[in-house]
């Protein structure tokens, strides 16, 4: 059967009279990739392995009608709101899928479940290191087929098929499971998943093992580019700006196109609210006294140079702080009008924290000034939608020194946008 019409227009053939007669070939069985991340990590990591995957799925494409299935977002460590269901939430909750759609074929999980007729996985291919790790103190690239390091994620049950944890689903399962050690890029896959396994739909598990094919350079950025935040936070955050921080995008020269791919800007065109927005990330980060993080008084010090600086009277913060936290930061700033966003209930309960983490995320990313918090992904993918909207670098790669760091400790590593 033919599935689009890309199919059809490369096997019509014409004959002279009024009529055409197709030359169709053998269909190409349409495959499906799935895949997971170790259990502790957090959203925006979990963002940057959709991009390594996402960029594997564009390999794989060319060799085969292959289709990304999109893990259901739950179960996060971070994710503390416990009046909250969290798992089984769909991409459609935090991102716009039609833009993930102008990059690769993606579909969601439940879509998964409707095409195939069942939440059942052909092959479960668990992704590990080396058990001896470095042979001869020397990283190579490679992939081999090896007993599994830890005990299996996933047990097999009395029926034959291997159970474990599927995102919430409990009557999905997997009919074959192998343990993989992996040392890599992530095309390294490509040929195995084409040429070792015929299965139809393949399941990656602890996707975060394999490494960005191409990190920074172009590849890395269309797809970053294409992981758009869905429209109804996006409205929610372009709100909060408007009625409390004075920002909009036509006076921010901020204004978006309908396609990313259209959408090519000068760094320094866009100028931001008037306004500097912080992430501290405190929480595990703050409780494992990690050197890169202040105590709330330096990072006040830090804000309150840059507002002088920049001549601004309103701070915008994002953190995962406590609230008596947030309450001493706000002492530490008197003098300035600081603002955080607290989400009506509704919100919260559409959107969940992952939804509102995301609204934070998007008001950082339109101030005039932007200081993270280093190590943070949460702080990195703000960087990244700052690059995007056509901010000066120097006023977004800023980060906070941390409480045993020199004041002028080293600032993150610029990372300029390449579209060609
Ligand atoms: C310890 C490590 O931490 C790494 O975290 P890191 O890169 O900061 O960033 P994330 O991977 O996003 O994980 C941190 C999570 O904490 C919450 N969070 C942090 N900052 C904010 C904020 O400003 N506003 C809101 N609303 N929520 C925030 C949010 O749920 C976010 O996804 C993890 O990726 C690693 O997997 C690992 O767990």
């Amino acid at each position: 059967s033919l599935d689009t019409e890309a199919d059809l227009s490369d096997d019509i053939v014409f004959q002279s009279g009024s009529h055409q007669t197709l030359k169709v070939g053998p269909a190409i069985p349409r495959r499906y990739l799935l895949y997971h991340v170790n259990h502790g990590e957090g959203f925006n990591l979990r963002r940057d392995v959709y991009m390594r995957i996402a960029n594997l799925v564009q390999r794989l494409q060319q060799d085969g009608d292959w289709v990304l299935v999109l893990p259901p977002w739950g179960r996060l460590y971070h994710w503390r709101t416990r009046s909250l269901e969290q798992i089984r939430i769909p991409w459609a909750t935090f991102f716009d899928v039609e833009s993930l759609n102008r990059y690769i074929p993606v579909i969601e999980f439940e879509d998964f479940i409707k095409e195939t007729g069942q939440a059942a996985i052909d092959q479960i291919l668990y992704l590990q290191a080396y058990k001896e790790g470095w042979t001869n103190g020397k990283w190579e690239e490679k992939i081999d087929e090896r007993e599994c390091i830890e005990p299996p994620a996933y047990r097999l049950d009395e029926a034959g098929v291997f159970r474990g944890w599927f995102w919430g689903y409990p009557d999905a399962y997997a009919k074959a499971f192998k343990c993989l050690s992996v040392q890599g890029m992530a095309r390294i896959l490509a040929p195995v998943l084409l040429n070792n396994f015929t299965a139809r739909s393949v399941f990656v598990d602890r996707g975060e093992e394999i490494l960005h094919d191409y990190y920074g350079q172009v590849q890395y950025w269309t797809v970053r580019r294409s992981m758009r935040f869905a429209k109804h936070l996006r409205d929610i955050g372009d709100e909060f700006r408007e009625s409390k921080l004075e920002s909009t995008d036509e006076k921010d020269k901020t204004v978006m196109t309908d396609n990313w791919r259209d959408m090519e800007r000068k760094p320094g065109s866009a100028i931001g609210g008037p306004y500097l927005a912080a992430h501290l990330r405190r929480e595990d980060f703050a409780r494992n006294n990690r050197k890169e993080v202040p105590t709330l008084e330096r990072a006040a010090d830090q804000i309150k140079v840059a507002l002088k600086k920049y001549k601004l009277e309103k701070v915008f913060v994002a953190t995962d702080a406590p609230k008596h936290e947030i309450e001493e930061l706000r002492r530490h700033l008197q003098d300035y009008q600081v603002y955080n966003y607290v989400p009506p209930k509704g919100v919260l309960e559409n959107f969940k924290d992952g939804g509102v983490a995301i609204i934070d995320q998007w008001i950082c990313a339109h101030a005039r000034y932007f200081i993270g918090t280093g190590v943070s992904t949460f702080s990195f993918r703000i960087h990244e939608e700052r690059q995007i909207l056509g901010f000066d670098t120097k006023m977004t790669y800023n980060r906070f020194c941390g409480h045993s760091e020199p004041e002028d400790c080293e600032q993150p590593s610029v990372w300029k946008i390449v579209y060609h």
